[in-house]
């Protein structure tokens, strides 16, 4: 048994009301906020001038996810902001050890995605440099999506080269986590796990996060 972190993602709360939103998610680890560019994944959310609104709101630490273009440029400015981590996608990223040094530099934890059909082994090299490795477990760009299964060999993969480099790296996974779905990831090894509809869709956001954090910590 280890600790799992459950972080929400706020893709699935009300954006009228995001206050609201995060003092529904408060017992959570980190809140899981999605930017989305239109470029790198077919949809849009929010930005850099949110996100610093939400870093002075939240009660929580911000664990950022960008699905955008450019990341090289874009990304150190969350960092700046204060954001917990910031984590950038391998696909979309052209200097990433430089990029990560460079979040880390600013204060925040480096994270490194990749897309379910994007292969570990060729950053498995990048561990010593990041704090978090996601693997998406389903497309980006969209919440309430079908948990990918074909990604729990890719995630077993990463959470033994992880341990092998001394188990420093969080290993998170996103899409389609449910109450079902994140016992198979937990047992493969992930650690932190992003859910967005199972929180927002729940009457209860908060014995949604409790009963996630209890099925894989059980799990693990
Ligand atoms: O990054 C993404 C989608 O691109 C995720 O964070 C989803 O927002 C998770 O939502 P659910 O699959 O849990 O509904």
């Amino acid at each position: 048994m280890s600790r799992c972190c459950i972080n929400p993602s706020i893709l699935s709360a009300d954006f009228a009301n995001l206050e609201a939103e995060f003092a529904r998610i408060a017992t959570a680890d980190a809140a899981h906020v999605d930017v989305m560019d239109n470029h790198f994944v077919p949809n849009l959310t929010l930005g850099l001038p949110v996100v610093e609104r939400l870093q002075e709101i939240s009660s929580i630490p911000l664990d950022i996810h960008l699905m955008i273009q450019d990341p090289d440029r874009w990304a150190p400015a969350y960092a700046e902001a204060g954001c917990d981590s910031v984590t950038f996608h391998a696909e979309a990223a052209t200097a990433p050890i430089r990029l990560a040094r460079e979040l880390r530099s600013a204060g925040s934890k480096a994270g490194l995605a990749i897309r379910p059909a994007t292969a570990v082994e060729p950053y498995l090299d990048l561990l010593p440099e990041i704090d978090m490795l996601l693997v998406m477990t389903v497309e980006p760009g969209f919440g309430g999506q079908k948990f990918l299964d074909v990604t729990l060999p890719k995630i077993r993969s990463a959470a033994e080269a992880i341990k092998a480099g001394g188990g420093q790296v969080a290993l998170q996974v996103d899409g389609g986590v449910t109450e079902e779905t994140i016992v198979r990831a937990a047992e493969a090894g992930a650690d932190v796990f992003v859910a967005g509809s199972s929180v927002y869709g729940a009457s209860d956001p908060a014995a949604a996060i409790a009963a996630l954090r209890e099925a894989a910590t059980t799990a693990s």
